[in-house]
């Protein structure tokens, strides 16, 4: 089967990262995107969402969208031991790919990838995966899907005051209905985080939306 771009990723990273070392494997990535432009959340954006995740110090932590486990690395790098970094996929294809990736990075203990639909995969954390309630979430899946998908956690009661969401590409490609809601909703105090967009210098944004509970 032709590979896929994807697949090629992987194959660079097992080709030249050191195994066990998250920061060679993010590198490898991100030296790779510079030549075939990707979706990892990458290296410009990546400091920013260290920097909430540090800030926060979760432990208890769901992203949407693996992709490729790049963020996945990044953030389970920093949790303490005895955290959990719970991570949902819809594509097969990703999912295998970014479980390699992760295992390379030696973050296996760390992350759990749930491959499937978020809408599906939401309301069971809590009987399926022991979740009480998510300290930091990584909304990176797509745009179309922040906004239910944020409805879904709350009602779900996965979220408790303070609990921290950070959502990607909020201006490019952007989630304006996303904006809206955590910002008029009365239930988030928001931050918003200016940058651009991974391996190019069109404009994008995080946006930091803390629960209130
Ligand atoms: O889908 C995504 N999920 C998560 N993060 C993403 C991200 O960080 C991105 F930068 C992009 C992006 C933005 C601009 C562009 F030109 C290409 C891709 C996408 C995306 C958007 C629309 C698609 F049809 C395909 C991919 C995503
Ligand atoms: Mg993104």
């Amino acid at each position: 089967m032709a590979d896929s771009k994807e697949q090629r990723t992987l194959d660079y990273v097992l080709q030249n990262a050191v195994r066990g070392d998250p920061q060679s494997v993010l590198d490898f990535i991100d030296k790779f995107s510079e030549n075939e432009w990707a979706m990892h959340v990458g290296n410009v954006k990546g400091p920013i969402v260290e920097k909430v995740v540090t800030e926060t110090d979760p432990s208890t932590c769901l992203e949407l969208g693996t992709y490729c486990g790049y963020s996945a690395i990044r953030i389970s790098r920093l949790l303490k031991p005895g955290t959990r970094f719970l991570t949902i996929e819809s594509c097969p294809a990703n999912a295998a790919i970014a479980q390699q990736m992760i295992d390379f990075a030696g973050m296996q203990d760390k992350v759990k990838i749930l491959q499937g639909s978020s809408q599906e995969i939401i309301p069971r954390l809590k009987a399926d995966h022991q979740v009480e309630t998510l300290d930091f979430v990584f909304i990176d899946h797509w745009s179309e899907c922040y906004t239910p998908d944020t409805k879904l956690l709350e009602e779900c009661g996965l979220l408790r005051k303070g609990s921290v969401l950070l959502a990607d590409n909020v201006v490019y490609p952007g989630a304006p209905d996303f904006l809206e809601y955590v910002r008029t909703s009365g239930r988030y105090d928001c931050t918003n985080f200016p940058t651009h967009l991974q391996y190019s210098k069109k404009e994008d944004a995080l946006e930091k939306a803390v629960y209130r509970g």
